[in-house]
Order: structure tokens, then C-alpha cells, then sequence
């Protein structure tokens, strides 16, 4: 596992967009070493922001966004096109506008979907897609080659939370969640171990609110209290930040 870097911007919308052109240049070399790129995307302000951003930039056209494999680190589980839900947001700022190959968008089911109203039928059915992408026979999903991620107050990621069933999970690569502190309640989430399979793994947050998970995570909480810490990037494991959130970090100043 990689040793998380920091690296902090002026503001959230430099983080943004500084965060797009490392995006469109991941992707970029990816396809041009192996065809084809895997980004993993996730709910949240940031997360979403970063997409707008990328949506606007010219450098967008560098990629060949139909050999893209789209995924996400985790949903909520809301019916299909609920403004709330992850894809439907990822959809607005980006996928929509931008030449996607609609079978190579993996969303996770929502409750109107195929599995009906069974989070845990979600769960296994998107394991079950991962396993079938397997990159190799190490570990039942793909090696995501960017795991975007975004972090709570509380020092969650995707939708595993301090001290729940899925922080503990080290078996499965997807779970559902219920009962999640952040609504709604009931969310589909990777795991700890399926996030770890990425080849780079960026955490992104803004504001003051962030600064003491960020600064414990990198200061060595453990993952059980605090997830995010536990998200680390077989080869990179970046947390691009704001002033305010790495308020509490020495970290290269971009
Ligand atoms: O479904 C979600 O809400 C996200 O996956 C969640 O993990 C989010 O990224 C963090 O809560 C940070 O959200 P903000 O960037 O809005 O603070």
C-alpha cells in the first residue's frame, strides 16, 4: 500500500479544477498505455465539483471518453434518477455531456431497479459485476486505476463509517449500508479492501469542518475510527485538500 501524500490548493474551486486536468491526464497516459482507463466516482460537493470542472475544461476532448469503465464507490439507495442519487448527479455534471459508452457506466441498482426494494441484492449483484471484471486473481474486482473519493467530518469514505458492519467488512467487496448517520439511511457501498484494490486512490475535501478527520487520518487513526484512513492506492494514495481542511497538515502547497 502507498503512504498517503497531501497536497494542499488556494481554495475548493482550484481543488476542483486543479483536480480535473490530474484526472484528464491520468486517463490520458492510462489509454495511451493500455487502451482503456477505470474511474471509480463518488457522491458528495467535492466529488461532484471536480466533475463539473472537468465537464468545462477544454482538455476534456483528450480523452476518448467511450473507452472509459465508469463505477461507483457507492450509492444511495434512492429510485432511478433521484436527484439524491450519486449516478444521477455524476450524470448531470458529466456523463451526459460527454460521449460515454452507455455499457461501460456501471451504476449500482436502486430499489426500482431489477433487484427491487433489497439493498443487499444490490450489493451482490454489483460484487458479482466486479468479480467478472477482475483485472487479475488477486482480488475479485477490477484495479481501479483512479478511486475518487470524498471524506466526512467524521472521518468517512464512500459510505463506510466509523466502527459500522462495513469498516469491519474483509470479506465482500460491496455491502449495503442501513442506518448510514449521513441520510440517506440506507446506501450500497465498496468496502475497505475493494477501494485498496485501486491502482491510485484520491481522497478530496474542502473546509474547516474536514480539518481534524484529515489531520488524524493522517496522522494514524486507525481505519476501524476513522475509514478514511484506510483508504490507500496500491501505487498512489493523494489527499488533495483546501487551505481550510489541511489547515492541520504540513503538506506541499500547490
Ligand atoms: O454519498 C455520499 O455522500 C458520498 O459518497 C460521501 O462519501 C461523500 O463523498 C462525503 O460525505 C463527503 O461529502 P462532501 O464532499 O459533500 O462533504
Amino acid at each position: 500500500m502507498s503512504r498517503p501524500e497531501a497536497i494542499i490548493h488556494r481554495d475548493g474551486e482550484l481543488l476542483a479544477a486543479a483536480t480535473a486536468a490530474r484526472l484528464v491526464t491520468a486517463i490520458v497516459d492510462t489509454q495511451a498505455a493500455r487502451g482503456a482507463a477505470s474511474v471509480v466516482l463518488t457522491g458528495g460537493r467535492t466529488g461532484t465539483a471536480v466533475l463539473e470542472q472537468l465537464r468545462a475544461a477544454p482538455a476534456r476532448d483528450a480523452v476518448d471518453w467511450s473507452r472509459v469503465d465508469f463505477y461507483w464507490g457507492d450509492e444511495r439507495f434512492l429510485p432511478s434518477g433521484h436527484p439524491d442519487r450519486n449516478e444521477t448527479q455524476a450524470r448531470v455534471a458529466l456523463l451526459d455531456h460527454v460521449a460515454v459508452d452507455p455499457d461501460r457506466v456501471y451504476a449500482m441498482a436502486a430499489p426500482d431497479g431489477e433487484f427491487g426494494d433489497d439493498p443487499e441484492a444490490a450489493a451482490a449483484a454489483y460484487a458479482e459485476l466486479l468479480a467478472a471484471r477482475a483485472t487479475d486473481d488477486t482480488y475479485p474486482a477490477p484495479v481501479f486505476d483512479v478511486c475518487l473519493l470524498g471524506v466526512g467530518e467524521e472521518g468517512h469514505t464512500a459510505s463506510v463509517f466509523p466502527d459500522s458492519p462495513a469498516v469491519h467488512e474483509t470479506g465482500r467487496s460491496v455491502v449495503a449500508v442501513r442506518d448510514c448517520p449521513k441520510p440517506p439511511p440506507i446506501r450500497v457501498s465498496l468496502t475497505l479492501p475493494a477501494i485498496r484494490n485501486s491502482a491510485q486512490v484520491w481522497l478530496m475535501t474542502t473546509g474547516e469542518a474536514k480539518a481534524e478527520a484529515v489531520a488524524a487520518a493522517l496522522g494514524g487513526a486507525s481505519e476501524v475510527a476513522l475509514p478514511a484512513a484506510g483508504a490507500r492506492g496500491r501505487r498512489r494514495t493523494l489527499w488533495l485538500l483546501d487551505r481550510t481542511a489541511g489547515s492541520g497538515v504540513p503538506a506541499h502547497s500547490a
